[in-house]
């Protein structure tokens, strides 16, 4: 497989990066839960190989630190194509697409990171690219101005975004394998945390896996970094070898501040503040993002999809509401004047799905 193509972003890697990539599937196989997504691949991959055709364009969704960048990787290993990387935020002019497109072998795999954050006029030059794979590039400027049309070889664009919701329309209808990414079980998780587990070479006990799943925020990501930082407690506060148990496990997410459902500090503080000084809402998402000094985008693709989904806040046509259990979690009671509604807004709430 070639070289990763990385643009200027994403050159800055940091150590956790690093340890992160060390924890990544590399096969369809080895990746856990999603299955959905993941069957539908298979099946597609292997159409494709079968016909020796690219792969229809892959949408993948979903929040932060599901597994979109894993899946794209995986997709052009299990294609055994050669994979390009860059982001929407990265690519600056036209020209600088037009050369990471023509540069690709046929059938090869072009992921492209935060696809939501491509500018317009370098959508423009994308769709025919996905379509007919042509390049429709203006030369030089003013009255000797003429525009070119270049040949692509046949590739696959896989592109990620946290919200599906923020494409262009247009953009979001070219691409024939759209998946949404959705969080994982305790037990994906718990298998997920076991084999990163043995792949950094701890003693963990079925127990304090099960722990650490638990307490993930349905996140893999989130499973990877705690399952590091309970390493890190183990190696100081106790014995060599000593199996990692589940009361150590638990001793250390509480000193990281994830608490028994797998809430950390920003999760309560958002919970606080709409029981505290909204007496539970409803409350606007602006609002909201200006009282905790966070963008509103943070807050809506990185805090609240699991909030939402865990019935611990319902997002109303009014603005955000803390939902039965946030107030159960949080030890409070809700005022009296919003118990019925809650009620009635719970039944609802059971059904509700990450919108994006
Ligand atoms: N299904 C899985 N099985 C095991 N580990 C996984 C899985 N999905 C993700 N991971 C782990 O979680 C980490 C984060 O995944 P990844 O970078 O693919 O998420 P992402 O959806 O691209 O996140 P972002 O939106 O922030 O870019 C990976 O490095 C990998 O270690
Ligand atoms: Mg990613």
């Amino acid at each position: 497989m070639s070289e990763d193509f990385r643009g200027p972003l994403e050159s800055a890697r940091t150590p956790e990066d690093a340890a992160e990539a060390g924890l990544r599937p590399h096969t369809l196989d080895d990746f856990t839960g999603q299955k959905t997504s993941r069957e539908n691949l298979a099946v597609f991959i292997s159409a494709a190989k079968s016909r020796g055709e690219a792969l229809d364009h892959v949408l993948l969704h979903g929040p932060p630190g599901l597994g979109k960048t894993t899946l794209a990787q995986i997709v052009a290993r299990e294609l055994g194509v050669g994979f390009r990387a860059t982001s929407g935020p990265v690519i600056q002019r036209a020209g600088d697409l037009a050369a990471i497109l023509t540069n690709l072998q046929p059938r090869d795999v072009l992921f492209i990171d935060e696809i939501h954050r491509l500018q317009p006029a370098i959508e423009e030059v994308l769709y025919p690219a996905m379509e007919d794979f042509q390049l429709d590039l203006i030369i030089g400027e003013g009255p000797a101005a003429r525009s070119v049309r270049i040949d692509l070889s046949p590739f696959t664009l896989v592109a990620a975004t946290t919200r599906a919701g923020l494409l262009a329309t247009p953009l979001r209808d070219r691409f024939g394998i759209p998946l949404r990414l959705i969080f994982y079980t305790p037990d994906e998780l718990r298998q997920i945390v076991e084999r990163g587990a043995v792949k950094l070479g701890m003693n963990l006990t079925a127990e304090g896996a099960e722990e650490i799943a638990r307490r993930s925020r349905g996140t893999p990501r989130i499973a990877g970094r705690l399952l590091r930082r309970v390493r890190d407690f183990a190696a100081v506060g106790a014995p060599r070898d000593r199996a990692i148990s589940r009361a150590m496990a638990d001793a250390a997410l509480s000193r990281l501040e994830v608490d028994s459902i797998g809430l950390d500090a920003m999760d309560r503080r958002y919970l606080l503040r709409i029981a505290e000084h909204h007496h539970g809402g409803p409350v606007g998402v602006e609002t909201l993002a200006a009282a905790l000094a966070e963008a509103r985008d943070t807050l809506e693709d990185v805090i609240e999809p699991y909030l939402i989904q865990e019935g611990l806040v319902l997002r109303t046509s009014r603005g955000r509401m803390l939902g039965e259990r946030g107030w159960r979690h949080l030890g409070l009671a809700p005022p009296t004047s919003q118990v019925d509604l809650l009620s009635s807004l719970n039944d609802e709430a059971a059904g509700q799905v990450l919108e994006d």
